[in-house]
């Protein structure tokens, strides 16, 4: 990917007020375009002004807890020799529970600014899925667009759009077909140069055809670029970035996939406003609306304003980020213990050498 301002990275005022004058001039910021095990992989413009990427190792950080390990689309700040010295703060950030029962906190992307949630207008189009979509973005204080694709294989697509509108009013709603460059071009107002947009959706939406739409005639740029590092090593980097035709940047990770919901009570909150609201009028302050008398929520759904599959997503989400959260924060807890045995053991350690 070739850049000559770090605007055209998604570098912002944002990120620029954290750096004081003289950070500013001695300092040098690059993206974070892949994390891989023991290497994280970046993108910026060196001292001459020259579009470097970079391979860095993740060593500084190991003894940092997992929030604050670099992640995609993090921005990196590095000293004049391409050293890293910090990371910035994060405008947004998402996470999740790894996959498999080890709960271990994994980041997926940072300083998103807005998330095209993908669904088709046919049978999988889904409400809980959107709802838990919209809780993660939230949590997130990511804006969304929902994206829906197949609009030609469908009839009548306002179905879909009413189902989405009634409980969201003022939620962005793009009807699309993907693969006609011409009508994707609906989603330009948030691909414009400085935005960074990551697309969230099942299996077969038709995310990788809205990405080789949206690039244009730069298509091919989604296969992986090889360029030089700083010592003039080939290496495949910018995997996860991809430069819209608008000038935005796709961030493209495969970790957005079977997103979980942790650390997300106040996104779903806010996803179910009206439940919270309805909450209010509960005769018990901490009503389940499972089976207390007087609840309003309950006496909702059965005057056919609230639906019960709401509710029941409502409960079913809130219960697992309860249970993932809990379970990071145990696997946190376990993890510091495990830190404080390895520190003492080193120490006596070195109490029996010094004896020997
Ligand atoms: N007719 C039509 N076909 C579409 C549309 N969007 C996607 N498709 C087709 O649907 C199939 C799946 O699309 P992909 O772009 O591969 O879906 P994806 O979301 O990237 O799927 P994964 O890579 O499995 O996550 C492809 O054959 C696309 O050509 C659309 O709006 N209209
Ligand atoms: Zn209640």
């Amino acid at each position: 990917m070739q850049i000559t301002h770090l605007h055209e990275l998604g570098w912002n005022h944002f990120f620029q007020s954290q750096l004081t004058l003289e950070a500013l001039a001695t300092s040098l910021p690059f993206r974070v375009t892949g994390v891989q095990r023991n290497l994280i992989e970046c993108l910026g413009l060196d001292a001459q002004g020259q579009a470097q990427s970079l391979q860095l190792s993740t060593y500084p950080w190991r003894h940092e807890a997992p929030e604050n390990h670099p992640t995609v689309g993090d921005w990196l700040l590095l000293d004049r020799d391409l050293q890293p010295l910090h990371l910035l703060e994060r405008k947004t950030l998402i996470k999740r529970r790894s996959a498999g029962s080890e709960a271990v906190l994994q980041l997926i992307a940072a300083n998103i600014d807005t998330l095209f949630v993908v669904t088709s207008c046919n049978e999988e189009f889904s409400l809980n899925r959107l709802e838990r979509y919209l809780a993660l973005a939230a949590e997130a204080a990511i804006d969304v667009v929902v994206v829906l694709t197949k609009k030609d294989l469908c009839a009548d697509t306002s179905e879909y759009v009413d189902a989405l509108r009634k409980p969201y009013p003022s939620l962005p709603i793009e009807v699309i077909n993907a693969t006609d460059a011409q009508d994707v071009a609906t989603l330009a107002m948030w691909c414009s140069s400085g935005q960074t947009i990551a697309l969230l959706g099942s299996s077969g939406v038709g995310k990788s055809t809205l990405l080789n739409s949206l690039q244009g005639d730069d298509g091919q740029a989604t296969a992986p670029i090889r360029e030089k590092d700083s010592k003039g090593r080939h290496t495949t980097t910018s995997r996860s970035l991809h430069r819209l035709q608008g000038g935005g940047i796709l961030l493209d990770t495969p970790g957005m996939r079977e997103l979980q919901m942790v650390d997300c009570e106040e996104g779903i909150q806010s996803t179910f406003a009206d439940i919270e609201q309805l909450a209010r009028q509960c005769h018990f302050h901490d009503c389940q609306h499972l089976a207390e008398p007087e609840c309003a929520v309950r006496q909702a759904v059965e005057a056919g304003k609230l639906e019960q599959r709401r509710l029941d997503n409502y409960h079913k989400l809130l219960a697992e980020q309860a249970r993932n959260s809990g379970s990071v924060a145990e696997r946190r807890e376990q993890d510091r213990a495990l830190g404080r045995f390895y520190k003492q053991a080193k120490a006596s350690a070195k109490r029996f050498k010094s004896r020997d």
